[in-house]
């Protein structure tokens, strides 16, 4: 492991990414003779403690402030205290694992990264649901090319049980987000977190965006269209392993709050994030394994 700031290009047959080895975080990526389709701010702040805006920051092993489950499993509308906010993983050095780093048979540029449980500190895994000493490897693989996916790997090492939340989450390119539409949603529940208590709602038609917060937990993990009349292109987004759907733009007077973030750039992406998360949470007994993983693509017109 390097605790250097070090930046790669994943350069595959048909598309192209660059990627951190802090946060294993992707920080771009677009098919050939396309604009970004993963979002990367017009200023990026590598910094140890804080974690990259934009990119694939990975979520794990807790959803914002994390979650404690009921015993018969319903969500129960409150948050708990855990940091930092989103898990470690995004704030951590990954070792990169250079046997695995080249090209694979389909062309695209591959990485892989691990992390483990001694790269945190007690005090952290403390934090787990389930289990105050989690013993636990992570594999992060990435493939660029004409699409990106991304599968995020947990196992568990040690001999007793924990539960962990995760996100890939995942800033996609938009030309504007209020000409905007995502679809492949329509009729699944969400929570609302925007609303005290989280209630359960249910979508109707495509999700659209009119400069206030979106921030919704989607019990779903159907295939998603983002439509951007602006860009005249749709990314499709697929998912694996995760049962929820995470859709967020932080709309314009949050937007404009966050640090790392110039004015109105709030508009250029929306977050689709194949998660795993609250009452959707991952158990993992002695010696399981779990995967999620998202691909993204663009529609070719016909
Ligand atoms: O600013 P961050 O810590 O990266 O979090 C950004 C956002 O992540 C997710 O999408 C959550 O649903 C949001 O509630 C949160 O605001």
């Amino acid at each position: 492991m390097s605790d250097q700031f070090i930046i790669r290009t994943l350069d595959g047959e048909g598309g192209s990414a660059t990627i951190s080895d802090y946060g294993a975080h992707v920080l771009r990526w677009a098919p050939a003779g396309q604009p970004d389709v993963v979002w990367q701010p017009s200023a990026v702040y590598l910094s140890e403690g804080t974690a990259i805006r934009g990119g694939v920051p990975i979520v794990f092993p807790w959803f914002n402030s994390g979650y404690d489950p009921e015993p018969d499993g319903t969500d129960n509308g409150r948050t708990a205290s855990r940091t930092p906010k989103h898990g470690f993983a995004r704030t951590s050095f990954w070792h990169r694992d250079e046997s695995a780093s080249a090209i694979d048979g389909d062309g695209n540029a591959v990485a892989r990264y691990t992390l483990d449980s001694t790269e945190a500190d007690e005090a952290t895994l403390a934090q787990f649901v389930g289990n105050p000493h989690p013993r636990f490897h992570a594999v992060y693989e990435v493939r660029s090319g004409s699409t990106l996916t991304m599968a995020f790997t947990v196992t568990n090492d040690g001999n007793a049980p924990f539960s962990y939340e995760t996100a890939l989450h995942t800033y996609l390119h938009v030309g504007d987000v209020e000409h905007v539409e995502v679809t492949g949603l329509d009729g699944t529940e969400y929570l609302d977190t925007t609303v005290s208590g989280f209630p359960v709602c249910a979508q109707h038609g495509p999700i659209r965006f009119d400069g206030s917060m979106v921030d919704r937990i989607y019990l779903s993990d159907h295939e998603i269209e983002v439509h951007d009349e602006r860009l005249d292109r749709t990314i499709v987004a697929t998912s694996h392993g995760a049962n929820t759907t995470v859709v967020w733009n932080p709309g314009e007077s949050a937007g404009n709050a966050i640090g790392d973030l110039a004015d109105g750039e709030w508009r250029g992406f929306v977050c689709v994030e194949a998660a795993a998360n609250r009452a959707n949470l991952i158990t993992l007994n002695p010696g399981e394994s779990h995967t999620i993983a998202q691909t993204l693509s663009v529609l070719q017109k016909l």
